[in-house]
């Protein structure tokens, strides 16, 4: 029997998945699993218990993805199970900065009890115009599950695309459409483009990018949007370019004390990926992922640790082992268990960065010395009896 504790709310469709071998806890004590969204988990004490963290979602900013993968625990997301929710909303959000859209339903709302009230709107109407999209320059910067998507259907509503991304994955470069232009430096799109929306990961070498000199390298009057995370901008600069008329609108899902209430500021309260059909389809992932895990012992879409898939166990015994990817490791492991006359029918390691995984078919089950011998070699984190 496995355990799993949810730290946010996680989709029923998702949920389900687990069959009568899981067991939803109400606390993280003993369990073997956690499902999270956006809480934060920097500060919490995981139990040692805890072999996998799957964040129903894309960001992994709230999981101390590098103190895990010292543990031994794999985390994993759902890349583009979300996706489409954010394009949706990016393309909303370019809409509200272009025509003053909540301003005019605001002005409808206070003058709705007016006699007159249809002559009314045909005389203030003037004060909500705005601009439209097409023909307007975009840019994006971060081409991967979302900003390839919105780079598609800006394409569509007749926008100039241009798009940044020096990692640019394989497989987002084959769905982005032809029409789009490549830009080699992000000056390129500082400086050219009318709306800029910012769709990376927050990193270290992501946080405030969109920070002062940057802003000051682009077009005046340009709509900023952020769907990503606050911290990719310097919120103190942008309201400082703002303020100074350089930036004509920022829109951000991000509500905090800085941007909140502040004129010329859309806020949505991390709306991108709340539609039921992305909760949907990040909890279905998160459990199939945390599920081939447990089960199996296979690795997809770890953050922290490699691919690995060797189907699913048919022999005696399988064992994972999470370890440092360093030299004499697979050595150490093949000579205790076959100093105790272990055979290995299959086996795999693959490493990611600092950190590895060894997934072994046993032909006879391993005793409970191997395993602690196992578990003592240097740079061994966790070892697990999958089967
Ligand atoms: N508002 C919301 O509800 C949501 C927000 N997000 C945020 O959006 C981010 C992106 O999500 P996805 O597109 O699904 O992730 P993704 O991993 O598919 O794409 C990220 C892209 O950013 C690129 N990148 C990384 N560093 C870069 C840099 N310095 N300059 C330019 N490009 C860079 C990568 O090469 C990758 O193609 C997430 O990390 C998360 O923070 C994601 C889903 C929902
Ligand atoms: O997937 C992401 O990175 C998101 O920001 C979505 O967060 P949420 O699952 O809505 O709390």
């Amino acid at each position: 029997m496995y355990q799993f504790h949810c730290l946010n709310p996680i989709a029923s469709k998702g949920l389900d998945i687990f069959d009568e071998n899981y067991r939803k806890s109400d606390t993280m004590e003993d369990c073997n699993a956690i499902l999270v969204r956006s809480a934060k988990m920097h500060d919490m004490q995981l139990p040692s218990t805890v072999s996998v963290i799957a964040r129903a979602g894309a960001g992994v900013n709230n999981i101390p993805v590098k103190e895990c993968a010292e543990k031994g625990i794999v985390v994993f997301n759902t890349p583009g199970a979300n996706a489409n929710g954010v394009k949706e909303l990016v393309l909303a959000g370019m809409l509200l900065a272009s025509r003053d859209i909540v301003g005019g339903i605001e002005w409808v709302q206070k003058e709705k009890d007016k006699e007159d009230i249809d002559k009314l709107a045909e005389k203030q109407k003037k004060q909500f115009a705005g601009c439209e999209i097409m023909g307007k320059k975009l840019g994006i910067i971060g081409l991967g599950a979302i900003g390839s998507m919105v780079a598609n259907a800006a394409t569509g509503l007749g926008m100039e695309v241009y798009g940044y991304d020096p990692y640019l994955s394989i497989d987002a470069a084959w769905n982005l459409s032809r029409t789009i232009h490549h830009s080699k430096t992000l000056d390129e799109i500082y400086s050219q483009c009318d709306y800029i929306t910012i769709h990376v990961p927050l990193l270290d070498a992501t946080t405030r990018m969109i920070n002062q000199e940057a802003l000051a390298k682009m077009k005046d009057g340009v709509v900023i949007l952020n769907f990503a995370r606050d911290l990719l901008v310097d919120e103190d600069a942008l309201i400082a370019a703002l303020d100074s008329g350089k930036v004509k609108k920022y829109v951000t899902d991000f509500a905090n004390h800085t941007v909140a209430g502040h004129e010329g500021i859309l806020v949505t309260p991390h709306l991108g990926a709340s539609t039921e059909e992305s909760e949907e389809n990040c909890a279905v992932m998160a459990v199939k992922e945390v599920r081939d895990f447990l089960e199996n012992g296979n690795i997809k879409n770890s953050v922290n640790f490699p691919n690995c898939d060797m189907g699913t166990c048919v022999a005696v015994g399988r064992i994972a082992i999470t370890h440092k990817n360093i030299p004499n490791m697979i050595s150490q492991v093949t000579k205790i268990l076959g100093s105790e006359g272990l055979n290995i029918a299959d086996m795999t390691n693959k490493s990611k960065g600092e950190y590895a995984y060894t997934l072994i078919d046993l032909e006879s089950a391993a005793s409970q010395e191997s395993l602690e011998a196992l578990e003592s070699i240097e740079g061994v984190s966790k070892v697990r009896v999958v089967k």
